[in-house]
């Protein structure tokens, strides 16, 4: 019989493709009746009476599962339990899923396989002698005991779904034992059901009797639907741990990739691309420029030209990605990959326990949001950002030094100048149609929304960086120059005395200031205000005529100009339209000429942030859109998952959209070597996250995805619900209320790295990292409290006392302890308490990343559902030796083995280490 391997790994959970799972040659076999998206067949496994080949000998046992699919008659090893050691009796913690994609049938062969392993350590130290990238033989360090095989459906028609085989030698002869395969229904057992396996566990014995509540919708499956289309690839495993009064409680882990991973980088790529095109046409546009300006502009256009084309190739590059939903560890120095986040995964516990409600625990794991293809030589970007503000800052030749905060205020004003200007000469034109069709009520209504528009536009310009703009762009064009140079600065910076503008170090023949009529701007200004007043006059004056008592009543300020609409003759019945007409014309026409002048003088200041140090400042620029795009997908991804399982709470829709979201990062990065830089580049992306806004709307479509708007300063992502979901959100959501986010990072290197930081080096970055991000923390903690409604917060405090986790994290903070994971711990506790977003994320998410994960799930198994003291470091190396985290290190590197060697390991703090035999080289 032919052996096949699943994956590439000796044991692997994956589904099959898409297309061997639905071969038509399959059709023949009996399906097993399962709950849409639920797996369908999850078994426990158990032991009695083992024989020992040498007698006296203890046994450490393990058991191989294997499927025989009916038709191939070929042998696939699917997975494995944890060893038992010291006991012909072992009972098994690890159990075996079939997710719900997978190809089993009532006709399906499981092999179970049990061997003596003799030596743990045996594959970790064999790794470094075996040649590279081969996993060891599976024969090696264990010997074979015995076997039996049964079919699926066997096992589910059998009394109380509970089989009882024997295990034979290889020759099918001798008997060695009896092995115990037991269904497991996560969720859906009846209170007092039991399964009857009993067995004494490490000398105590304790039945294993699951007791479970009526079943809880936790994952909301009427959703998942929606879920799926964003999730792919999921990988599940079982396990059951005891409680600390001997009941059993059962664990799914289950861990999923994303599309999103490459969604959101195509969508925001497309997006900077579309900025950038815009913004070039704007700088070509600027109009005629004296030569220094002029060869700047084009200097400026050639670079923004070039860089345009290396988005544009990037995006072509990802687009044949089709359907990708995952980037490796191994691949995270790839140029065209470089803006999708690495090994992106929702790693999702759903805990079924005795007496207590279902429970799901989600964590987002990713690589660290770094531009590795750009590397770490001079840093990353907090480091890189500050030196270039600074340099440019004290560099004044050449050109005029705006704040990035006044470059930001130039960018939002153009991009509300392009976005009113059309809405309100639509509103001018339905302005005109209910005019021509003589109905005061519409003429009415369409002048409220005129009137309303055309304030926000006069409003967008109210800013006293537009007046120093306009005046430096007089000064660059030909013949233009002032004595003085032009301060940029607003009013609020001017007492600022360390930001003063450089001064402009030209001695040619200036004009005087003089030359420059300030007032010309306000002239041209008022006269979108003044035209308003006209068509507001002369509509109150129409309706009037027409018999109506009341006026529009729609002026700016409630006054009304009556000299303006008196000015102009009127007759009884005229034509509406006819007087209106050239009153829309006038307001068009002057809202023009602001914006034109306007335009060209806020892209003059941009001009300015890209003149300095081409092309270093757009290489920034790309690396912090490459470092965005990828802690975007994450969080992306993440708040579809939080809002898919915490649809039906009420709590969490208010606190979503009163306060808005904290999405708490745990990074654990060094502090040395290329890390720095990475932590670097991280802490900018997480920051940058504060310009994302979500929008809720109704999915009108089977296409789910969700979509990007906006420019780098402020972007919406629109989330798309299915209409039945989207009905239940509360009236401020559906009315598409944006929804904010609260990033926050807390960062502890833990390898031997940070222990050459810690001896060697300097922390202080980490240190910095985290005093600021404990201040983000208690400020979204302040604003919780102040806006979620009283019976809320009172309830809230009887459960949870955040004042002294947060009270207790800031200690920890300053304590400025070695390797202090207890920050870690309590930032996760405080944001899961306050429902937040959890992220882990180290530099591949691979190795460390699943060491904390597992360390967490295990912890909360333990702090919330009461799991075994006793079985604490068990149920650790349970997850960590079979879970879903060695799956992930098998599809990052295509080798079972966390990627630490015994050194590393030592400097690890104690809970951060893999149990024996899960580690050794490995080629990431
Ligand atoms: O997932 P990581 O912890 O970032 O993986 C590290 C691992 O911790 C370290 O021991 C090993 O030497 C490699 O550097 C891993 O990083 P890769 O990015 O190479 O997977």
């Amino acid at each position: 019989m032919e052996i096949k391997e699943e994956g590439a790994s000796e044991e692997g959970q994956h589904f099959l493709p898409t297309a061997q799972a639905s071969d038509p040659g399959d059709c023949q076999f009996t399906s097993i009746q399962k709950t849409p998206n639920e797996p369908q067949l999850e078994f426990i496994l158990a032991c009695k009476d083992l024989v020992a080949p040498v007698r006296d000998r203890k046994l450490n046992t393990l058991v191989q599962i294997s499927v025989i699919h009916p038709v191939e008659q070929s042998l696939t090893r699917y997975s494995s339990t944890e060893i038992v050691e010291g006991t012909r009796d072992p009972l098994f913690l690890t159990g075996v899923t079939f997710p719900s994609e997978y190809p089993i049938y009532e006709e399906t062969k499981i092999k179970l396989t049990v061997y003596d392993v003799k030596d743990k350590s045996h594959d970790t130290v064999r790794t470094s002698v075996l040649p590279e990238h081969k996993d060891p033989p599976p024969e090696v360090g264990r010997s074979f005991l015995g076997y039996a095989s049964f079919k699926v459906g066997e096992l589910l028609k059998s009394k109380e779904q509970l089989l009882a085989l024997s295990l034979r030698t290889s020759d099918g002869g001798k008997v060695v034992g009896t092995i115990e395969v037991g269904v497991v229904k996560m969720g859906e057992i009846e209170d007092g059901e039991a399964d009857h396996i009993t067995t004494d566990v490490q000398g105590q014995k304790c039945a294993l009797v699951c007791e479970c509540t009526a079943p809880e919708s936790v994952s909301g499956k009427d959703n998942l639907p929606f879920l799926n289309s964003v999730l792919k690839n999921p990988v599940c495993k079982l396990y059951r741990f005891p409680t600390s009064d001997n009941k059993w409680m059962r664990i799914r882990e289950q861990m999923s990739e994303s599309i999103l991973s490459f969604h959101i980088p195509k969508e925001l790529i497309s997006l900077h691309i579309k900025e950038d095109l815009c913004r070039n046409q704007e700088i070509k546009e600027l109009g005629e420029l004296s030569p220094h300006w002029d060869n700047l502009r084009k200097n400026v256009l050639t670079h923004c030209d070039q860089m345009v084309n290396m988005y544009q190739d990037i995006l072509t590059e990802l687009s044949k990605e089709t359907g990708s939903s995952f980037k490796s560890s191994s691949s995270k120095g790839e140029k065209t990959l470089e803006f999708v986040p690495v090994n992106l995964h929702l790693q999702r516990m759903q805990v079924h326990s005795p007496h207590l409600k279902d429970a799901l625990y989600d964590v987002i794991t990713v690589g660290a949001p770094a531009a590795h293809f750009q590397g770490f030589k001079n840093g990353g970007l907090r480091k890189l950002l500050h030196r270039f503000e600074t340099e440019r800052r004290n560099t004044g030749y050449q050109f005029i030094y705006y704040s990035p905060e006044n470059t930001a205020k130039a960018k939002e004003v153009l991009s509300n100048i392009n976005q009113l200007q059309p809405l309100v000469a639509t509103h001018a034109d339905l302005l005109l149609n209910s005019a021509s069709q003589h109905s005061p009520d519409s003429l009415k209504s369409s002048l409220k929304m005129l009137s309303e528009k055309t304030e926000l536009f006069v409003h967008a310009f109210k800013d006293q960086l537009v007046r120093s703009a306009l005046l430096a762009l007089y000064t660059a064009r030909p013949g233009g120059v002032l004595k003085k140079p032009p301060s940029p600065k607003s009013s609020a910076e001017e007492s600022s005395p360390q930001e003063q503008p450089p001064l402009m170090r030209r001695q040619d023949s200036i004009p005087h200031h003089s030359d420059y009529d300030e007032e010309e701007w306000d002239r041209v200004w008022a006269n979108v205000g003044k035209s308003l007043n006209c068509i507001i006059a002369m509509v109150d004056k129409l309706i009037e005529r027409d018999g109506g008592s009341e006026g529009s009543g729609g002026n700016n300020d409630g006054e009304k100009e009556p000299s303006l609409a008196d000015s102009i003759p009127s007759h009884p019945r005229e034509d509406w339209y006819e007087q209106l007409y050239p009153l829309i014309l006038t307001l068009k026409d002057c809202m023009g000429e602001v914006v034109n002048r306007a335009k060209q003088s806020l892209t003059f200041v941009l001009l300015q942030e890209l003149a300095y140090s081409l092309p270093q400042c757009l290489m920034l620029t790309l690396r912090r859109d490459i470092v965005f795009s990828q802690a975007l997908a994450g969080l992306v991804c993440g708040f579809i998952i939080k809002l898919q399982t915490s649809l039906y709470d009420p709590g969490f829709l208010q606190q979503l959209h009163t306060v808005g979201l904290i999405v708490q990062y745990e990074g654990l990065l060094s502090t040395y070597s290329d890390e720095i830089g990475m932590l670097e580049d991280m802490t900018v992306g997480i920051s940058d996250l504060k310009k994302v806004a979500f929008k809720i709307i109704e999915a009108k479509s089977n296409d789910v995805l969700p979509v990007i708007t906006g420019r780098r300063e402020h972007y919406v992502v629109e989330i798309k619900l299915p209409a039945r979901m989207f009905e239940s959100l509360p009236l401020q959501i559906k009315e598409g209320q944006l929804l904010h986010v609260y990033p926050v990072l807390f960062n502890v290197g833990i390898n031997e790295q940070q222990t050459l930081a810690e001896r060697f080096g300097d922390v202080s970055l980490q240190e910095s990292i985290n005093q600021e991000n404990f201040e983000l923390l208690q400020e979204y903690y302040k604003i919780f409290m102040e806006k979620m409604p009283p019976d809320y917060i009172s309830h809230f405090q009887e459960q949870n006392d955040l004042k002294a986790l947060l009270e207790n994290l800031h200690q920890n903070i300053q304590s400025k302890k070695r390797k202090n994971v207890e920050i870690m711990w309590l930032a996760a506790t405080i944001c899961r308490k306050l429902n937040g977003i959890r992220f882990t994320c180290c530099k591949s998410a691979k190795d460390r990343t699943s060491m904390s994960v597992t360390l967490e799930q295990c912890s909360i198994l333990r702090d919330e559902h009461q799991l075994h003291k006793d079985f604490f470091i068990r149920a650790l190396d349970c997850m960590r030796r079979e879970g879903c985290r060695i799956e992930n290190v098998l599809k990052n590197i295509k080798c079972r083995k966390y990627a630490f060697n015994m050194l590393q390991l030592m400097a690890f703090p104690k809970y951060y280490r893999p149990p024996e035999g899960t580690y050794g080289k490995a080629d990431t």
